[in-house]
């Protein structure tokens, strides 16, 4: 009986990435193999898109197990190059469940052009698909990290800011992090910043 709900619980994650990672690609924001995504299952497991996959061609073998730390349960298999940025986001909150990687034009173009370290979101009606906002009346910081390939460096540096973070954060020419208590949750936030990033780039292009 126990073996039947693990296996449930690990279909359900799997059908969830790869669902997620196709949504994802139909909407541009993963070019190539660019992305990863993860979810924490009800029991505590982590499961993360392999290294090197096209996100909107994942089958349940694209997903694998992870440690709290980021290790593959296989040794065999190659867990996303990003992993340890997942996993300190599922460290620092338990109620984490989601966490989403895309690279979309918008994302990269704007972390690109954005000489200080956060940029701000103010007065759309779409920030309330984040936690705690109720009006578009408001202003939220979307921080910006330089990108290194060295993601536990990386991570070191991202990990500080972590507790203040609304909407999620961008690297420096690479993408957007974002995450949800589950997977629909995380899409929805995904999709509602892509949404104010296209805008803040549209309104870019008009003032060039
Ligand atoms: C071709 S994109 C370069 C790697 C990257 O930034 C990314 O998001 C995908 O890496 P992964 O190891 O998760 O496939
Ligand atoms: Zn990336």
């Amino acid at each position: 009986m126990q073996t039947l709900k693990v296996d449930e619980n690990w279909g359900n994650a799997c059908r969830q990435i790869v669902q997620a990672g196709q949504r994802m690609d139909q909407r541009g924001w993963v070019p190539a193999t660019a992305g990863n995504l993860s979810c924490r299952l009800p029991d505590g497991r982590i499961a993360i898109t392999r290294s090197g996959g096209h996100k909107g061609f994942l089958t349940d073998s694209d997903v694998i197990e992870i440690t709290p730390d980021g290790v593959p349960v296989d040794p065999a298999s190659r867990a996303s190059a990003e992993t340890l940025l997942h996993t300190q986001l599922y460290a620092h909150d338990p109620a984490i469940g989601a966490v989403l990687h895309g690279h979309s034009v918008a994302a990269t173009i704007l972390s690109m052009d954005e000489p200080s370290d956060a940029i701000t979101l103010a007065g759309y009606e779409v920030l309330k698909v984040f936690e705690g906002q109720t009006t578009h009346d408001t202003s939220l910081d979307l921080p910006l990290f330089h990108n290194d390939q060295d993601i536990a460096r990386l991570a070191t540096v991202v990990a500080p800011k972590l507790a203040d973070m609304r909407l999620g954060y961008l690297i420096r020419g690479h993408g957007v992090y974002v995450w949800g208590r589950d997977m629909f949750t995380a899409l929805a936030r995904l999709e509602g910043l892509e949404f104010l990033l296209a805008c803040e780039l549209a309104r870019l292009q008009k003032k060039a």
